[in-house]
């Protein structure tokens, strides 16, 4: 089956148009990662997702139900993490948890829930206390109540520690062994990269990428980064490489340069530094990171966005260069 099936959707607001003509599939069971930069239009297609906003055009299906009319029972068949979660300051954090269990009619022990999110300590102290990180918790808690069918978490490791964040991609995981679908939104690209079997890139409401994140590696052409060590770098061997086919960005940084090349045109970079007059003392490749490939796909001008998996023409502009370097 389908668990979240988005056909021509569009969303606009007064003076803006958050998500334009999306169509996007997750299967049954799959972890996706829904990246994309700040007003992408990432929470509103969540919300649409829970019927909490109605698109102006488009039909949304989830869990096989058109939300339009269903938006109740994929509700209760779904366990959300939103974003920006406020808590009931004099509430404790187990009261929170027996809420939620109650307005599901599950029948879930508060305290093993929070236990798995780390919390059980806290679970009498008013949530009005916690920290960030330990709200986000309490939040990942209330959505695992009833086993949902579907999580959707939105910044889910948003004021997580680094422990706090590999214990909840744990929990996405398991979650996921048992059978729920992960709908999973977020910046940070490490955690879709541990966890996601598949991610969209969302940019100005339209979906530009949607792969594997290999799949999406692969779809930038094999783009590498170069680093080189060299002595008498001068603007004249920079820019000789510049010209050359198949580089997309060069950053230097005194003796060091950074190229952003296909992995055929690495010779041509040597050659034209040496041609130059530049001796080159020493340089290694890395392949695009993931962070790489989201620049590449949401910056600059070069991000295509008629198809899915296309690759841009070239997938770093000099900023998206400085990003790699940093
Ligand atoms: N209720 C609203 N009224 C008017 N505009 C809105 C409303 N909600 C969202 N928008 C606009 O829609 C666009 C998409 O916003 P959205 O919150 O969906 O992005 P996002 O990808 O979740 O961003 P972020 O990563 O910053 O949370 C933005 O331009 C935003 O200002």
């Amino acid at each position: 089956m389908t668990a979240i099936e988005l056909r021509g959707v569009r969303k606009e607001f007064a003076d803006v148009t958050a998500v334009r003509d999306l169509d996007l599939t997750v299967e049954d069971g799959e972890v996706y990662g829904f990246l994309g930069p700040n007003g992408a239009g990432k929470s509103t297609t969540i919300d649409m997702l829970l019927d909490l906003v109605r698109p102006t055009a488009g039909t949304v299906r989830v869990l096989g139900t058109d939300v339009a009319t269903g938006g109740v029972e994929v509700r209760q068949r779904t366990g959300v993490l939103p974003d920006g979660f406020a808590v009931y300051d004099r509430l404790s954090g187990r009261k929170h948890v027996e809420f939620a269990v109650e307005s599901k009619d599950a029948d879930d022990d508060p305290d093993a829930l929070l236990d798995r999110v780390g919390i059980l300590d806290a679970a009498d102290r008013s949530a009005g206390e916690y920290s960030k990180g330990m709200r986000q918790r309490l939040a990942l808690a209330m959505a695992l109540v009833g086993e949902p069918d579907l999580l959707i978490l939105d910044e889910p490791s948003s004021g997580l520690d680094p422990a706090g964040a590999k214990e909840m991609r744990e929990i996405v995981r398991t979650e996921a062994d048992r059978g729920a679908t992960v709908f999973f939104s977020s910046h940070v690209l490490e955690q879709v990269d541990a966890v996601c079997d598949r991610v969209g890139i969302l940019r100005d409401g339209e979906l530009v990428a949607e792969d594997s994140v290999e799949g999406l590696r692969e779809a930038v052409g094999g783009e590498e980064t170069l680093e080189v060590s060299a002595a008498g770098v001068d603007d004249d061997a920079v820019a000789a490489v510049r010209e050359l086919a198949g580089v997309s960005g060069v950053t230097r940084d005194g003796d060091e340069l950074v190229v952003n090349c296909a992995s055929d045109a690495k010779t041509d970079v040597i050659a034209a530094l040496e041609n130059a007059g530049v001796t080159v003392a020493d340089f290694h490749t890395r392949e695009a990171s993931l962070e790489d490939l989201f620049l590449a796909y949401t910056e600059g001008d070069a991000a295509g966005s008629e198809s899915d998996s296309t690759a841009p023409d070239r997938p770093a502009d000099d900023t998206a260069a400085e990003g790699v370097n940093s």
